[in-house]
């Protein structure tokens, strides 16, 4: 890490607006800085704009106006090369793991590093012995280096977001977005992948920015509560600071907006 870059937060966003092609305002106009090693939650009714918020951040939606950083560069502005090496640094996790069934929970797992090689070496799987090792590790981490040569869907449901997350740990990102990653799974498991985040941000201190559905699970991992309701933020508040009544307003709608609907 540069000596500046812990002077400029990890993720920003100013005056960020979304308009999808059919005209829905998916964000309106959001202002947003993350400091590195934060664990901050989304949390708001379904439709309010969370998926929108992580996907406009690594840019998997473009923005309609407005300006996202990534530790100080302008994911919004990038192109080309500078744009692979900022993506470079946010990983991704999603509610549907989003693996390659067909193929071993080894091989997913290198693919996190896909970004770090040209096309052709990482067509042809020609991955360095230094990234296999890598991928070990990543596994060990989430507990499942005895799976490495398994087909990824030989394993559960929790199984295969863990090796997910051991996938996104081999790209070596600075951020780690996830979108509703325990949506689908048990308690048990959902305990375990939410260990899992936290472990990752505590221990090698990446930030973590993640929406979950369930208040409870929020007030259990959270540093910080984001509340977003009609594509805006509605709550902004560090765990040590949040109580019930205020993740409450971010579900119901004011006077203001109740009249306007
Ligand atoms: N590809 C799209 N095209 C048009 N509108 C979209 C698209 N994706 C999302 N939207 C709309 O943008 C708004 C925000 O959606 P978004 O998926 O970000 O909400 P969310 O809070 O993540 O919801 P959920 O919790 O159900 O996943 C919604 O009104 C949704 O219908």
């Amino acid at each position: 890490m540069s000596e500046g870059s812990s002077m400029h937060p990890i993720i920003e966003l100013a005056n960020v607006t979304k308009v999808y092609p059919n005209g829905v305002k998916g964000l309106n106009d959001i202002n947003l800085s993350v400091a590195k090693g934060e664990f901050v939650v989304i949390v708001g009714l379904s439709g309010a704009g969370k998926s929108t918020l992580l996907r406009s951040i690594n840019r998997l939606h473009d923005i309609t106006e407005g300006d996202i950083k990534i530790d100080g560069q302008s994911i919004t502005k990038a192109k080309g090369k500078s744009l692979r090496h900022i993506r470079r640094d946010v990983g991704m996790i999603f509610q549907s793991f989003n693996l390659v069934k067909r193929m071993s929970v080894l091989k997913n797992v290198l693919t996190g590093r896909v970004a770090y090689y040209n096309f052709l070496k990482s067509s042809l799987g020609l991955f360095s012995n230094e990234d296999k090792l890598r991928a070990y590790e990543a596994l060990e981490r989430v507990g499942l280096e005895s799976k490495l040569y398994n087909r990824a869907d030989e394993l559960s449901g929790g199984q295969q977001q863990r090796v997910s997350i051991a996938r996104v740990l081999t790209q070596s990102p600075k951020i780690i977005l996830a979108d509703e990653p325990v949506a689908s799974l048990d308690p048990k498991t959902t305990t375990q992948v939410m260990d899992d985040l936290r472990k990752i941000n505590q221990d090698l201190k990446m930030t973590v920015m993640v929406n979950l559905h369930s208040v409870e699970l929020a007030k259990k991992y959270a540093t910080r509560f984001i509340g977003i309701r009609n594509g805006e933020i509605v709550l902004d508040c560090p765990a040590s600071k949040i109580t019930d009544e205020k993740i409450k307003s971010v579900y119901t709608a004011s006077k203001t907006e109740e009249a306007a609907q």
